[in-house]
């Protein structure tokens, strides 16, 4: 069995990664977009069960009309101008997947990424608050986003969280991440999310490392 490493290197290479313009992004990314407004729709709609199975057929049907062409593997990672991380299917505010949340991503000079974003009721776990699952999983990808602008990516081979306080959905959360050591193939990473009224909910370290083979 080989390596995550050479497992990774194979996927990529084996990735007839056509580049989508940004046409043909922003296209998607829209799509994406009603696609999540949508799920959201799903969760609240209160319309009766004939409007439903309706509905259900519809989407069923579009669903058909989109898979008539396929790509084999989802479009790849890139970095904007500004310093964006666009990982296009990425579940983590990957702008072409309708499960993501939107999380878009900013490396700052300094190394530190940084996420300004609003959670909506898909993400729930307790009443009113954000699941502590999707905090884990939009903090795992700021500390890799921040390895991995440090020049030492990896995969996570430990995230510790701290929930400190609960998470609010439907208003500004603010999460950072910043590389605090590298030792030999190891980086230490921390992170935290903000809420509005600048007190930390949730805090994280992870190691992340490089795989060899
Ligand atoms: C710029 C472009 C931007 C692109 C951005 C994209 C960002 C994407 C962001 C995505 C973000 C999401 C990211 C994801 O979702 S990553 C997905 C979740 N993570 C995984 O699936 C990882 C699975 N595990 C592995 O692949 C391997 O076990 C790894 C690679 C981690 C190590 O296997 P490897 O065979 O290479 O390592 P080794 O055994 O020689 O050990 C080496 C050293 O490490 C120490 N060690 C190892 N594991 C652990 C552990 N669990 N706790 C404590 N220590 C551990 C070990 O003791 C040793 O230390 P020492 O004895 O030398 O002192």
């Amino acid at each position: 069995m080989t390596g995550a490493g050479a497992a990774m290197r194979r996927v990529l290479e084996s990735r007839e990664r056509a580049s989508l313009n940004g046409e043909q992004v922003a296209a998607l990314a829209e799509l994406a977009q009603r696609v999540r407004e949508l799920n959201e729709a799903v969760v609240h709609t209160e319309v009766g069960a004939d409007e439903v199975a309706a509905i259900r057929d519809e989407v069923a049907a579009l669903t058909a009309r989109l898979s008539a062409a396929r790509r084999e593997h989802p479009p790849l990672v890139g970095v904007g101008e500004d310093g964006t991380v666009r990982h296009l299917a990425s579940p983590v505010g990957g702008v072409l997947n309708p499960i993501a949340p939107p999380v878009a991503i900013v490396v700052q000079p300094d190394g530190t990424a940084r996420a300004e974003f609003t959670l909506n009721v898909l993400y729930e776990g307790p009443p009113g608050f954000v699941h502590g699952g999707v905090s884990a999983m939009i903090l795992d990808q700021l500390l890799g986003v921040a390895a991995s602008a440090n020049g030492t990516p990896g995969m996570t081979a430990t995230l510790d969280l701290r929930y400190r306080r609960p998470t609010p959905h439907g208003v500004p959360l603010v999460a950072e991440a910043k590389v605090d050591r590298t030792e030999g193939r190891k980086t230490f990473v921390d992170a935290r999310i903000i809420g509005p009224d600048g007190r930390t909910t949730v805090e994280a370290t992870a190691m992340f490392v490089m795989p060899l083979r």
